[in-house]
């Protein structure tokens, strides 16, 4: 007999991604249209959040950075999520809401895009994180869930808003893992065509 519990969770987080296909295929295809464009444009893309976000953060920019699943020059993607040095010293010195919004004013121009993360919505971090980046003409793309909480009332038409409808946050956040490999597999399909070299 299987564990009931693992097979739960299994069971619930396949369920949702079927779901969410349907509810976010267009939503993240905007996202991969801005950030193609971006990058195009020779602008960058900064990537914030906290917790388990905070490392789909730090996956993407590898991804970008690195490879995904082709062999290409790296892609210009920066986590926020990484120097505890900024970070520490700006949570002490002013507020932790402020660790990725001082690094969005120092790094962040007109053009690049800054990737959201938050599973509420309600992040405060994020929340001026995104402020900063739309007082600096960048477009932001948000990757939420619950509603979308906070983040519905930040984003302008220009900016993406891929909220997966579900509660619980460690569902959210295995859509939006997928939700990234869809914009790395998308980045690439754009600037080379067609299939991965695999
Ligand atoms: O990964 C998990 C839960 O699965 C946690 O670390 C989670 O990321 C943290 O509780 C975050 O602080 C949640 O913040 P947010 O997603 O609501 O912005
Ligand atoms: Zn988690």
């Amino acid at each position: 007999m299987k564990n009931p519990r693992i097979l739960s969770h299994f069971q619930e987080s396949a369920e949702l991604k079927m779901i969410s296909a349907e509810v976010l295929a267009d939503p993240i295809e905007q996202a991969i249209e801005l950030m193609f464009t971006a990058l195009s444009n020779g602008n960058k893309i900064l990537a914030c959040g906290n917790g388990g976000s905070a490392a789909d953060c730090q996956h993407f920019a590898a991804e970008l950075v690195g490879r995904f699943e082709r062999e290409r020059l790296p892609l210009p993607a920066l986590a926020l999520t990484t120097d505890t040095s900024i970070m520490t010293a700006v949570a002490n010195d002013y507020s932790f809401q402020e660790v990725f919004s001082k690094q969005v004013q120092a790094f962040g121009q007109a053009g690049d895009i800054l990737l959201a993360i938050t599973t509420s919505g309600n992040s405060q971090g994020v929340l001026n994180a995104v402020d900063a980046a739309l007082e600096r003409d960048m477009r932001v793309i948000a990757l939420t869930g619950k509603g979308g909480g906070e983040m519905r009332h930040k984003l302008t038409e220009a900016d993406v808003h891929i909220c997966v409808p579900h509660d619980r946050t460690a569902r959210i956040q295995e859509v939006h893992l997928l939700t990234i490999h869809c914009m790395c597999d998308g980045i690439d399909a754009a600037l080379f065509g067609g299939d991965s070299d695999e």
